[in-house]
């Protein structure tokens, strides 16, 4: 099915369930306030925010306008705020299957100001172990039908909780309603990846294991969880990030060709691919825990929580075998990046070989921070009277092109949702086989590795990327 993503969806009654947490203040209300100010949302709108806590809507309006000072790109001084906050309600007393708090209420009231008809999408920015109640509950409360459904991720946490979440979601949800959230796929560079690839002969006869040595999906971090200890100590990096985010971004560089670029093609193609990652044995995985970590409120004395990880994933199809993807991720690391690499084999014949080049000189890397970047290293000769070798990088900032101004990938995503296209969001049968490769690493509760904060994680971390090593900041 295609979707003209152009299109002006029709009134709409937004609600976000766990609208007073981390996820909705850091990135999915700043997004609404630029949607606004992009003139991406539809003429006639309202966002419910619900909560298990009473609040009331000037309340909730001042706790936005915090929120967008604190994370917003765009100020609310500087943008339509007044506009913005009078569509904002707020509905207190949670929402359960047998008592739908405020909200049955707060979204008559709205039906009533937009229409009858307008159109519901519900957005699940909850800790992932409450999906199934909530998805219960908008069967109950008669708030599923004709509706839309954002699921944060992870769907499940492990392959028994994906089957269980996912029954109960078909038993009350069509899938056509659901937009399974990844905003790793929504990443401009991401999305960057497949017209590079797709577009440029240089590249995409160059994308399998002849020419690649390794692939690395990259994402340390500084940032700390002191203020989200309670949900990541329930979570830890493998969830939050390793079978999400970094799996999905994976499963974009390794998928062979899709027919075309409609949704259920590169739906398809991502899912074979997954198909073909071997499920993550003990020995190709290093888990990580800051020091300091069981100090934070909220995390137990004995946690075993880890918040950083590293895995040797491979990928055992015919275009990618023998290529190790590594991937890594972590909190309180030494720099925030968030890269992906491909790391070019050195030539097998000819005058230049191994120990003549650079190790690691021929990459070509997509970063996904920010506005996403493209660079591109070479070995070249040194300026000199000598044949001399060095490695040089060339970087090209998507925002530079022509036309870039490109969409945070919250607001790219949730303007998805408002008009129906779902290219970009998770399928079940691609996350059925996520949970079986991720399933040994799962039932890992070992103590994790130590690692100094403000470090590159364990030092195991970094043997794991050999012979081939990580690409150095550039
Ligand atoms: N934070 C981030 O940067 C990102 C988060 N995500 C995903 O978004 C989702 C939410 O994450 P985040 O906002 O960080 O989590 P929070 O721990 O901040 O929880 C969000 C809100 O959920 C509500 N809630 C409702 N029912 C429960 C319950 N039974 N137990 C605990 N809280 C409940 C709480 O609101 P109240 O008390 O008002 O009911 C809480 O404020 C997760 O699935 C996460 O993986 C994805 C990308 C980034
Ligand atoms: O989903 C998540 O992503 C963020 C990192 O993504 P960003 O693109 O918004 O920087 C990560 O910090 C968080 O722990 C995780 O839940």
């Amino acid at each position: 099915m295609s979707v003209d993503s152009t299109a002006s969806p029709g009134p709409t009654v937004f609600v976000l369930f766990g609208a007073t947490g981390d996820l909705a203040k850091r990135l999915v209300l700043p997004s609404f306030f630029r949607l606004v100010e992009e003139k991406l949302l539809p003429d006639e709108w309202r966002l419910i925010g619900s909560g298990r806590r009473s609040k009331t809507d000037d309340e909730f309006r001042d706790d936005v306008r915090a929120a967008l000072e604190q994370f917003g790109d765009l100020r609310p001084a500087d943008g339509p705020w007044d506009e913005f906050s009078s569509r904002l309600r707020f509905a207190g007393g949670g929402f359960t299957p047998d008592d739908a708090g405020e909200l049955l209420d707060r979204i008559a009231e709205a039906r009533g100001d937009l229409g009858q008809d307008a159109q519901l999408v519900h957005y699940l920015g909850l800790p992932p172990q409450t999906f199934g109640e909530y998805t219960r509950a908008l069967g109950a409360h008669g708030l599923a039908e004709g509706s839309r459904v954002v699921y944060e991720k992870p769907f499940g946490t492990s392959l028994e909780t994906f089957r269980e979440l996912d029954e109960v979601v078909h038993d009350v949800l069509e899938e056509s309603q659901v937009f399974r959230i990844d905003h790793f796929l929504g990443k401009e560079a991401t999305q960057e990846l497949r017209a590079l690839r797709f577009a440029n002969g240089l590249f995409g006869s160059s994308w399998d294991r002849h020419h690649v040595a390794a692939v690395e999906i990259d994402v340390p971090e500084t940032l700390d969880v002191a203020d989200r200890a309670e949900f990541y100590d329930a979570t830890g990096a493998v969830l939050d990030m390793l079978v999400t985010h970094l799996f999905q971004v994976a499963a974009e560089v390794a998928m062979d060709p899709p027919a075309t670029f409609g949704p259920d093609d590169v739906a398809a193609a991502r899912n074979d691919v997954i198909r073909c990652f071997r499920p993550l044995a003990r020995e190709d995985v290093v888990r990580g825990q800051f020091d300091g970590y069981r100090d934070l409120d909220h995390v137990a004395d004995d946690s075993t929580t880890e918040t950083f990880v590293a895995a040797r994933l491979w990928v055992d199809s015919d275009r990618w075998r023998g290529v190790p993807f590594l991937l890594r991720t972590g909190k309180r690391m030494a720099e925030s990046h968030q890269k992906v690499n491909l790391v070019f084999r050195d030539p097998q014949d000819g005058p230049l070989t191994g120990d003549d080049l650079p190790a690691r000189g021929n990459v070509l890397c997509f970063d996904l921070a920010g506005d996403g970047a493209l660079a591109l290293s070479m070995n070249v000769k040194t300026p000199g009277a000598s044949l001399e070798l060095g490695t040089t990088w060339t970087q090209i900032p998507l925002d530079g092109l022509s036309g870039g101004d490109p969409l945070p990938p919250y607001v790219r995503l949730i303007h998805d949702v408002l008009v129906g296209d779902r290219a970009l969001f998770t399928r079940p049968d691609g996350l059925e086989d996520v949970w079986k490769v991720a399933a040994e690493v799962l039932d890992d509760h070992r103590q994790p590795e130590p690692y100094a904060p403000g470090s590159w994680g364990p030092e195991s971390a970094v043997r794991l990327a050999d012979p081939v090593g990580w690409v150095l900041p550039h």
